[in-house]
């Protein structure tokens, strides 16, 4: 019995380790290569994601890599530790992740149902959602309303649309932590913006029932806090620049905090979307996958489409931040948590 539990801690503790390892490997990544994958989308064909061989050897390299970083545990508000791991990429571009690793008291577990909308399917399912180690976000209730409080413009910190860019070299030049959302069009990329500012009077972000709506990367600043970019879609009626546009803006952001791949939890992951994450996983920048529109999706498709994500998240990514987050912008589910999940990864919990 007692040799069973130590084996379960040991095996808990070693797929800790490795997802540290995951983000450092991804942090250190640098490959190099041109990308070319958006280019391959008119060939029809299913894209595979990188294949999992040599992976464990970057993994455990990344492990003895994240020593050498000067990765250090932080004790940190409530009962969870923060992992820090501050490394360099690309030379000159400093990356910063927080794990927060999941280790809830029983009171914050009861309450992450009411945060975190994933857990509303828990009582249907006999394993559970996500595994221990893949809740990395557990925020309190505290954090959620200090988060929420960013999103309400005020005279000290306001909320306001920056300006279009055609091409990533029009981008702003502010020095703000930033997060970026992409997606197939008519996701509901800019939907969730637009929910995430609700608050903001005066601020519009257009949405259309029209594929291939946004044509220009939108920059919207956040007071001094950090600011959002609003991509255009890609896939059905990308616009023609797009693949300059994006992959030009993703490699060169230096302050791009976290990408967001949006995902229609109604319809699943579709071949682009896959594209999309080789791409992501190529240019070794930290992205996690939000699953919009959940007011639409029944319960099956829900279940069935959060655990083909997470299947593909364990099996074929680096980069990929483990917990994947349902929301709509219509309801506002999940709103609160993802607001919390910004304001965490841009540095201001
Ligand atoms: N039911 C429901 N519909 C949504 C939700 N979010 C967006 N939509 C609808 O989906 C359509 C597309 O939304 P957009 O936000 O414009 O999508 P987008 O990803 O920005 O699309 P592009 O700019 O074309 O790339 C619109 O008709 C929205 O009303 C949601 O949470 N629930
Ligand atoms: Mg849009």
């Amino acid at each position: 019995m007692m040799t069973n539990s130590l084996q379960t801690l040991k095996v808990k503790l070693l797929r800790r380790a490795l997802c540290a390892g995951k983000q450092t490997a991804e942090m250190l990544g640098c490959r190099r290569q041109q990308c070319c994958h958006l280019h391959q989308r008119q060939s029809g064909v299913a894209h595979p994601l990188p294949s999992q061989t040599g992976s464990r050897t970057s993994l455990v390299r990344a492990c003895i890599e994240a020593k050498r970083m000067h990765c250090h545990f932080k004790r940190p508000v409530g009962t969870a530790h923060h992992l820090k791991m501050h490394s360099r990429l690309h030379g000159d571009r400093e990356a910063r992740i927080h794990l927060h690793l999941a280790r809830m008291t029983s009171s914050q577990q009861s309450s992450q149902p009411a945060l975190n909308p994933l857990f509303k399917l828990q009582p249907f399912l006999t394993q559970p959602i996500l595994k221990d180690a893949e809740l990395i976000f557990t925020p309190s209730e505290a954090d959620i309303a200090r988060a929420t409080a960013l999103f309400v413009s005020s005279a000290s910190h306001r909320i306001e649309f920056v300006r279009g860019a055609y091409y990533p070299e029009e981008a702003p030049n502010y020095n703000l932590p930033e997060i970026a959302f992409i997606g197939r069009s008519n996701v509901g990329k800019s939907s969730l913006i637009k929910a995430l500012f609700s608050e903001i009077e005066g601020l519009k972000v257009r949405t259309s029932k029209t594929p291939g709506h946004t044509k220009l990367l939108l920059f919207f600043q956040v007071g001094r806090a950090f600011s959002l970019v609003d991509m255009p879609g890609y896939g059905y009626r990308q616009p023609a620049n797009f693949i300059t546009s994006a992959e030009g803006f993703l490699k060169s952001r230096k302050n791009l905090r976290n990408t967001f791949l949006l995902v229609d939890s109604f319809v699943g992951l579709k071949q682009w979307d896959y594209v999309a994450i080789e791409m992501l996983e190529e240019f070794a920048i930290p992205y996690l996958v939000v699953l919009t529109k959940s007011d639409k999706a029944t319960r099956r498709q829900l279940i069935e489409n959060i655990m083909t994500v997470s299947r593909v998240i364990r099996e074929n990514t680096q980069g990929c931040l483990p917990q994947p987050f349902l929301v709509s912008a219509k309801s506002g589910e999940g709103l609160p948590f993802l607001k919390g999940f910004i304001a965490y990864t841009t540095g201001n919990l």
